[in-house]
């Protein structure tokens, strides 16, 4: 067991309350070179992303990735860093602070939302921390990855047990594995897609991109694949699309076992000869936009599509902090959160009311048997 700690400053004499902690994958500080390496070092070092031996991985990491992969890296980050820094940052503070919001609005007792990153900062620790100073005593685990994944949810999930156990006093833990199907989601990507249509013109395919993974993850039980199809076919069926009007591939592969399939960019680079000259591009996956996305996707892929004849490609933005996202994620809190108590009051109503209930029961119980 962890060494634990005193509890004391966290816990005695606050008040009740629910927290949720958002996690997102992370992000460098900065678009440069040693930035981008500490990033990738702490993320490509973790067990449940690359499923290789550490004996045989590390010589791998350090000897090729580290000294060569950042320096490219951070040119990309640099293509599409903002004013307010890394656009996966920005965009999941917004959402933070937009669900705070809206969370507040429909609970009628204090609640806390806190953003955390599984690598780099603020931290998984760092999260919590934040939380039990305010004195959350249950607590909900919403990571941002709509689709489950060993690689991402998984790794998040670990990170929480690992630091709870080097507490004393865990809170009430509750985790969101997946929301791949939930209709709040579904709806708020179809609403995406049908703004974006409203005013640009809309192209002969709706192609959906994911983030790829080894296929071997697949093969060894990860739900991800089955999880974005079941996200593409609701998302298709709720913009009523044809076959023909829709395709879904997967992007970003890394090192060079195989991945799952289709490739994106392989895809895209076949699309114009086959005649498919306008493609509308959406990564449901992604929550928030990132590297992947506004420069793999939107550049990168892109230049992939015109180059082999194509003529119009249009990069239908993430959800971010559009209105409908953030309702789709206070939906998904307040279903997860059912039965807590929102306020002191709330907490004492329930437990009489149960102990009336339980009274009823064995008086009844007792009664029968006399
Ligand atoms: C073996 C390597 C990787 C696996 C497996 C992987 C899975 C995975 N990743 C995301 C979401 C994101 N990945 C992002 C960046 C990124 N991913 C990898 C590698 C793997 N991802 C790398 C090396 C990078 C860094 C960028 C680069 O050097 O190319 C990001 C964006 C981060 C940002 O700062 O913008 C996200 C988001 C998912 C959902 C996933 C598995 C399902
Ligand atoms: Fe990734
Ligand atoms: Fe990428």
């Amino acid at each position: 067991m962890a060494k634990v700690k005193s509890d004391k400053t966290f816990f005695h004499g606050k008040s009740e309350s629910t927290g949720v902690l958002l996690i997102n994958l992370g992000t460098p500080q900065e678009p440069t070179k040693s930035s981008v390496r500490s990033f990738l070092k702490q993320f490509l070092s973790d067990g449940r992303v690359i499923e290789i031996p550490k004996l045989v991985w590390l010589p791998i990491l350090y000897g090729f990735i580290l000294p060569r992969r950042p320096e490219a890296s951070a040119r990309n980050y640099k293509k599409v860093w903002m004013d307010e820094g890394s656009p996966l940052m920005h965009y999941s503070l917004r959402q933070q602070k937009l669900l705070q919001k809206e969370m507040e609005s429909r609970f009628s007792g204090p609640v806390h939302i806190e953003l955390a990153m599984r690598y780099g900062d603020p931290d998984i620790q760092a999260g919590i921390d934040k939380l039990q100073e305010k004195g959350v005593r249950r607590v909900l685990i919403l990571p941002l990855y709509p689709q489950y994944s060993a690689t991402t949810t998984a790794t998040s999930f670990d990170e929480i047990f690992k630091v709870f156990s080097a507490r004393r006093w865990i809170p009430e833990l509750r985790f969101v594995a997946q929301y791949h199907d939930h209709p709040s989601y579904i709806n708020a990507l179809a609403e995406s897609v049908k703004d974006f249509w409203k005013t640009n013109k809309r192209s002969e395919v709706l192609l959906m991109s994911f983030h790829g993974l080894p296929k071997r993850n697949l093969e060894l039980g990860d739900p991800y694949f089955c999880h974005c199809h079941k996200t593409g076919r609701l998302l298709a069926e709720k913009l009523d699309l044809k076959e023909s009007e829709w395709k879904l591939t997967f992007q970003s592969r890394f090192g060079k076992a195989e991945w799952l399939k289709p490739y994106t960019d392989k895809t895209l680079s076949e699309m114009p000869a086959e005649g498919i000259k306008s493609v509308d591009v959406v990564c449901p996956g992604f929550p928030s936009d990132c590297i992947e996305t506004l420069e793999e996707i939107n550049m990168e892929n892109r230049g992939y599509f015109m180059e082999a004849g194509g003529q119009d490609y249009q990069y239908i933005p993430a959800l971010n902090d559009n209105p409908e996202h953030v309702k789709a994620l206070a939906d998904i809190v307040q279903q997860h959160t059912q039965g807590w108590p929102e306020t002191e009051s709330d907490w004492q109503a329930s437990n009489a009311e149960k102990q009336s209930e339980i009274s009823k029961k064995q008086a009844q119980k007792h009664g029968a048997k006399l």
